[in-house]
């Protein structure tokens, strides 16, 4: 792979045909923050029905938000951060030792490849860690060697921060608790750790294309402080600072459709530093009903998307037949 070296060339593969991540962004005075919302306000009563409603906001014009004083235990965090760094730092032939298979969406590669056949600039490790009985330990390194017990332990983490966050997004809903959790508990849980290498052109490459997430809710740690992640809103890419600690989490495609389009899932895009790389680590949470994507029945009285079973959702998603800007979900509109 080409990235270790910045005095090579860059691949044709990887070189966007207009513009890659050096385009686009606003200027100063012009980008707009992330919501933030603080997980002690949510949780004391005080203070509780303000950061709900903020919370609700969030999800419905942003699709995303940086979440602090989350509580998720600092050193499952910090060795989640550390083994993720040691494995991208090991030689290629290590890490092949997970390598993604032809069509497979499991272990390590390039996972995002745009609609021209353009690579991203950027190495994957994806592994899917819940259902338990559904690991498949193939794809989980066992270098570092505590790389395994670090993503178990993180995994549980997020489940956990998952179910804190739906039950505040319940309240904002006006739904039953459980309603929204029932769709989220035993579906699948992915891992996708990431890293960006820096680039001497970051102008011509792009570190991932926009796309929206197709699962239920993305929880997203950057592991070092480069600045890359950028969000749509209002027809604009947002650079995303990430706020020491945080969590930034966004609504994924199934999400919206749970909620009857309340919450909306944005694109989102990263954009790669000539300086410095770039390692972020991903958890998306699944979601379905009875193996239907459909809008929950209490937000549903007037359905605004058609229900669809889960493999013919997941096929419609990932195929690449839609144009730049559009959504799987928004072919499921009434
Ligand atoms: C930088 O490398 C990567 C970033 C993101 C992804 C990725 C993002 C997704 O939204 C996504 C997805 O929605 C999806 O469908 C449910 C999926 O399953 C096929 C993904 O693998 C996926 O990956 C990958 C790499
Ligand atoms: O690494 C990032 O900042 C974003 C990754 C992302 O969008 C994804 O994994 O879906
Ligand atoms: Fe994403």
């Amino acid at each position: 792979m080409a990235f270790a070296d910045p005095h090579l060339q860059i691949p044709d593969r990887y070189i966007r045909a207009v513009g890659g991540s050096g385009v686009v962004v606003v200027g100063d005075g012009e980008s707009l923050e992330l919501p933030v919302v603080d997980m002690a306000r949510l949780l004391d009563p005080e203070h509780r029905e303000a950061e709900v409603a903020l919370l609700g906001s969030a999800c419905r014009s942003w699709g995303f938000f940086q979440l602090i004083n989350h509580g998720v235990d600092e050193a499952v965090i910090q060795k989640m951060k550390d083994n993720t760094v040691q494995f991208f730092e090991l030689p290629l032939e290590d890490k092949n030792t997970v390598a993604v298979r032809p069509g497979g969406i499991e272990g390590f590669g390039h996972h995002f490849r745009s609609s021209a056949g353009k690579l991203d600039w950027a190495e994957n490790l994806m592994v899917e860690t819940q259902p338990f009985q559904q690991r498949n330990l193939e794809f989980w390194p066992s270098k570092p060697p505590t790389f395994r017990d670090s993503i178990d332990k993180y995994a549980m983490e997020m489940w956990n921060l998952t179910t804190r966050l739906l039950r505040f997004m319940a309240s904002d809903l006006g739904v039953e608790q459980e309603t929204l959790l029932a769709a989220f508990r035993g579906k699948r849980q992915t891992f996708g750790l990431h890293r960006y290498p820096p680039c001497r052109h970051p102008e011509k490459v792009i570190g991932i294309s926009p796309h929206s997430d197709g699962f239920g809710l993305t929880l997203l740690l950057q592991v070092n402080d480069t600045l890359g992640l950028q969000v749509s809103k209002d027809g604009r890419w947002h650079p995303v600072r990430p706020l020491p600690g945080a969590f930034i989490v966004n609504v994924g495609e199934i999400l919206e459709v749970l909620t009857n389009g309340r919450y909306k899932s944005v694109f989102h895009r990263v954009a790669v530093d000539a300086e410095r790389g770039r390692v972020t680590v991903v958890v998306f949470q699944d979601a379905c009903i009875n193996g239907l994507v459909k809008p929950l029945p209490e937000l549903g009285e007037t359905p605004q998307y058609r229900a669809i079973g889960k493999s013919e959702y997941f096929k419609g998603h990932t195929a690449e037949v839609l144009g730049q800007g559009e959504r799987f979900i928004d072919t499921l509109k009434k």
